[in-house]
């Protein structure tokens, strides 16, 4: 097992600790390898391993990893074994975390163990809160740590206003750049180390592909990020399942300084799904007047000593703000119902009296200081 070579796609000690002694002896002895998902196309899977600058090799997929779609995704580990010049997968490992999209009345992975969710929009009419909250609150439900990237800072005089607006937000990490000011995506480099994993989301025209191109495809951007040459991780072209030759896109980047970068289809349409405590990390504000709330039912409507109600009164908290928090908890409840159907509205109805009990007992706990 070449495990500097491993490290460089992302392999680290959680994926290590979850083999038992008989898969780390097949690992030792190079009768079964590990290997990250690079592409899924499909019935076809590719994966990067041990020799991954040879290239992808085609991963094959027992019945009981399928539908492919609910046990893997790309950015996935798994163990495979070697079957003549191919791989079958014996395991798959549990991700550190994933992003899901809703499709077909159905959750589907989309993409795995990630470090970095990028969030780019542009300092011009693009600009919207809510859509970065809605960003927001999708990384902290997947506990994928956000970057606010705020692009085409040359659009504007005064980037800081945008920026300013930025850092009332729940973000720990903001950055400001423009593909027109090569030095500032310098920024970039703090992110950017071997074996790190990115995904991006955005809205469409925010500049996502030109930032792909300058980090992970180009030749003509400054210092450190500029060598991100490509490496061709594979061939592109395969035979579908109707005998057909189809090119797949490339849906794992890793550039020449081993950063990783994951480009799925799905990523670009994500949806909020099930994201509870993400939002009410993003909204924490409203979470904490509400806890405040003379009532402890208070449905901050009309009732008297109501907080949200004085907040929003007095400027303090602001209505879109409110608005928004109030616009994706709807859609997210919405979303999770008809993913799971009865299922589903039993847990909905489940986590909504947990959350009375909870939000009960913090008021308790509020009180008795
Ligand atoms: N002024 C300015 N224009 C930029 C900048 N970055 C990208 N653009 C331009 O913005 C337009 C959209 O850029 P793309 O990279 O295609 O945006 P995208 O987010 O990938 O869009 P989709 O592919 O539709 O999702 C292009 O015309 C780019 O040249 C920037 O920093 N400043
Ligand atoms: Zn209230």
């Amino acid at each position: 097992m070449n495990i500097s070579n491993l490290q460089s796609l992302g392999w680290s000690h959680f994926y290590l600790q979850q083999l038992d002694a008989h898969a780390f002896e097949k690992l030792q002895s190079n009768e079964w390898f590990a290997f990250r998902i690079s592409a899924i196309h499909r019935s076809i899977i590719k994966g990067v391993g041990h020799q991954w600058d040879d290239g992808e090799v085609e991963l094959l997929c027992p019945d009981r990893f399928k539908p492919i779609s609910e046990h893997l995704c790309v950015g996935d580990w798994v163990i495979a074994e070697q079957v003549n010049e191919h791989y079958r997968i014996v395991d798959v490992l549990e991700a550190k975390n994933q992003l899901e999209r809703f499709s077909n009345q159905k959750r589907q992975m989309i993409a795995a163990n990630i470090d970095y969710l990028f969030i780019v929009t542009s300092a011009n009419r693009d600009f919207n809160m809510k859509r970065l909250e809605r960003y927001l609150a999708m990384a902290y439900e997947s506990s994928i740590e956000p970057v606010i990237v705020l692009n085409k800072i040359d659009l504007t005089e005064d980037p800081e206003v945008y920026l300013d607006e930025i850092c009332t937000l729940k973000a720990h990490n903001v950055i400001g750049v423009s593909m027109r000011q090569p030095d500032t995506l310098l920024a970039f480099n703090h992110f950017l180390y071997a074996g790190t994993t990115i995904a991006m989301v955005g809205s469409s025209g925010v500049g996502k592909s030109s930032l792909i191109n300058a980090l992970f495809h180009s030749t003509s951007t400054p210092n450190d990020v500029n060598q991100a040459v490509i490496q061709d991780v594979g061939g592109i072209r395969e035979d579908d399942d109707k005998g057909k030759h189809t090119t797949t896109s490339r849906q794992l980047i890793i550039n020449e300084q081993s950063v990783l970068f994951i480009d799925t289809p799905g990523i670009r349409e994500l949806k909020l799904l099930s994201a509870q405590d993400g939002i009410e990390e993003v909204f924490s504000d409203i979470v904490q007047l509400g806890l405040r709330c003379k009532f402890t039912d208070c449905t901050h409507q009309t009732e008297p000593g109501c907080q949200i109600l004085r907040a929003l009164e007095v400027g303090e908290l602001s209505i879109s703000h409110w608005e928004n928090y109030q616009k994706l908890l709807k859609e997210d409840a919405f979303n999770e119902r008809s993913a799971q159907g009865a299922y589903a509205q039993r847990q909905h109805m489940k986590s909504f009296s947990k959350q009375i009990l909870r939000t009960q007992s913090k008021n308790r706990e509020a009180k008795g200081k």
